[in-house]
């Protein structure tokens, strides 16, 4: 935990975390080829994204119905660099089970939503390919969505949250193509940008565009498991 550490997004509520640069520019490169290459019934098309899940579907929202681990290819060389990190000492598998993988061309996002129960209160996302903002919202009865802190995901970084900024807040993206005021002052994880990212906003007036696709891994310990694969054809 004492890598980590160094890593903590002090500005946020309990706890996140941003490593920049956590995997190489060559891992990243595989996994693209990969994911782009994965048969298109692997997809599923939504209104404002597309995803694949590894190593399956979850059954009923809530149950992982094989006990297969994410694939090599997937969770190989990242899954054991989480662990290291001591993200899942407490999980109740020890690792991530489950892998989400969004796909957003420039424009689209995500509502505001929570991760929900379902999985244990850890969601590490790497991005590939290009950066997003992600902001996080308040949760509030009269459904007013205010946004209270940013986060920009470099390509190739590592965000991890946690324990209340799990449970209390929720997370989206939003659906435009130019990220506005964007600044030390706005931005959680400004400091561990790269400077040539910093720059490039400072010079833009603290405008961002999004430019390419930007796809995420988010990989969660999924609480139930059941081993279905006698009933169903998970593959
Ligand atoms: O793409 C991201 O970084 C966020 C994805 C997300 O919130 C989710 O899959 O639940
Ligand atoms: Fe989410």
């Amino acid at each position: 935990m004492r890598y980590l550490e160094a890593y903590r997004l002090v500005a946020l509520p309990d706890r996140a975390y941003y490593i920049p640069d956590f995997i190489s520019e060559g891992e990243e490169q595989s996994l693209i080829d990969k994911i782009q290459t994965a048969p298109s019934a692997r997809w599923t098309a939504l209104s404002r994204r597309r995803l694949q899940s590894w190593p399956t579907q979850l059954l009923q929202g809530s149950i992982l119905p094989t006990t297969d681990a994410i694939p090599n290819w997937l969770a190989g060389s990242i899954i054991p660099r989480t662990i290291d990190l001591g993200i899942w000492s407490a999980s109740p598998h020890g690792r991530a089970n489950h892998c989400l993988i969004n796909e957003y061309e420039p424009g689209q996002g995500i509502m505001p939503h929570e991760d929900g129960d379902v999985y244990y209160p850890m969601v590490a996302t790497i991005s590939l390919n290009d950066g997003i903002i992600l902001e996080i919202y308040e949760k509030s009865d009269d459904g007013k969505r205010t946004v209270k802190y940013r986060i920009y995901q470099e390509p190739r970084s590592l965000l991890v949250v946690t324990d209340e900024m799990y449970t209390k807040y929720l997370h989206g993206i939003q659906e435009i193509l130019i990220d506005k005021d964007l600044s030390s002052d706005t931005v959680s994880n400004w400091h561990f940008l790269s400077n040539e990212t910093r720059e490039s906003i400072d010079m833009n007036g603290g405008l961002l565009k999004r430019r390419a696709k930007r796809i995420s891994l988010t990989f969660r310990d999924v609480k139930k498991v059941r081993d279905l694969s006698k009933f169903l054809q998970t593959k």
